[in-house]
């Protein structure tokens, strides 16, 4: 186990900067998810930890040891790293021991320090039943646990993983996520994984790094980056943020500022250190907004669609006073209203978006 120290990184490709002096620091068993949109740069972050790829700029600790800058490139195989692919990449001739064994003989271990290393790793992703197996005879799932034990095995200080359940089904994913989350625990291992999918990395991660554009945009637990996005684009990226203009009315007290928006007064979250101005973000949640009680303010607006998400209805509607503009909200069965109805729209909580916190962590 070690922890992970990326300084300033920088990555060009031509004229574009694939990296944008992106630093974060995972912490010895930390769970860090690197989120983003396709193209942000998370597949070269990880291909500049792992020791893929030179860096132009930075630097790359794992532990104490410098491993990538501008003039130090330490190769991969001498990282001390496990390395969990999408495409699972195991041997198809090689029976399921065999695969978690590969490292362990390129290393030089022999049986039966070997074989005990290989069955401790297979029982660890509960795959013990199957070590004579090909993988050419296992489901999706049971692939991914083959690679996670391969990579186990050789005790790596360090587990990188790049979107290693994007090409299992939804049922498989869901039981996945609770083998790594599970895995994590067991071993205490220091991990980074891959994804673009915000819902497996809000359930997996201790900390979440959202990209865009090759620049981090927010560190922070995946409770505060839904409850404080630092900008507009992760308010807009994480939970379906709905970003608006605002005017800060008053200072904020207790956490909590009078905001106007599409016309409306009403409390939100903010920062202590939020100023009034009129040139406000506010990001809305669905869940921060609903239909107005009889004789609550609310905001005139026309509903354009209805869908049913099971146990409630998602409501999305488009306020008079800003026909750019479409709320969606949460609303209980039975369904409310019909598209074409009017309703009013109360806001019951908010998050005013930082100013100039964009590149700071929020925590
Ligand atoms: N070898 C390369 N040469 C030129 N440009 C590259 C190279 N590798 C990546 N890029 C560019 O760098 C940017 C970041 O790519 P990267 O693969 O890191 O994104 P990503 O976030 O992993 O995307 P995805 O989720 O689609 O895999 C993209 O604009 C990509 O086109």
């Amino acid at each position: 186990m070690a922890r992970l120290t990326i300084d300033r990184a920088q990555k060009r490709f031509g004229s574009y900067l694939a990296l944008d002096h992106v630093s974060i620091d995972v912490e010895d068993g930390e769970f860090l998810a690197v989120l983003g949109p396709s193209g942000c740069g998370k597949t070269t972050l990880l291909r500049q930890i792992a020791g893929f790829d030179k860096l132009d700029g930075g630097a790359i600790r794992i532990g104490e040891r410098l491993v990538s800058s501008a003039e130090t490139h330490i190769p991969p195989e001498h990282r001390k790293l496990g390395i969990v692919f999408q495409s699972y990449a195991l041997w198809p001739h090689m029976t399921v021991a065999e695969n978690v064994a590969y490292g362990l003989t390129v290393a030089g271990v022999r049986d039966p320090e070997r074989a005990r290393r290989v069955a401790a790793a297979l029982d660890l992703v509960g795959l013990n039943g199957f070590a004579e197996r090909r993988p050419g005879l296992l489901s999706g799932g049971q692939r991914q646990r083959v690679a996670l034990a391969r990579c186990l095995v050789t005790e790596p200080s360090l587990v990188l993983l790049d979107e290693p359940l994007a090409n299992l089904d939804v049922h498989l994913r869901a039981a996945m996520e609770d083998e790594f989350a599970r895995f994590h625990e067991r071993t205490g291992t220091t991990m980074v994984y891959i994804t673009h999918d915000q819902a497996e990395a809000m359930a997996l991660a201790d900390r979440i790094a959202v990209m865009d554009r090759g620049r981090l945009l927010q560190l922070a637990t995946p409770s505060l980056l839904y409850r404080e996005p630092a900008n507009a684009t992760v308010a807009g990226f994480i939970g379906e943020g709905m970003v608006l203009p605002a005017t800060v009315l008053s200072a904020p007290q207790a956490g909590r500022c009078r905001v106007k928006v599409l016309g409306l007064e009403a409390v939100v979250r903010c920062r202590p250190d939020q100023p009034v101005t009129d040139g406000a973000k506010l990001c809305l949640r669905a869940r921060d907004i609903g239909l107005a009680a009889t004789g609550q303010d609310g905001l005139a607006a026309a509903v354009e669609r209805l869908s049913y998400q099971g146990g409630h209805f998602r409501l999305e509607a488009r306020p008079a006073c800003a026909g750019d503009t479409l709320l969606h909200l949460d609303a209980n069965e039975p369904a409310p209203a019909a598209p074409g109805d009017t309703v009013r729209i109360a806001i019951h909580d908010g998050w005013v978006i930082p100013d100039a916190g964009a590149l700071r962590e929020v925590a």
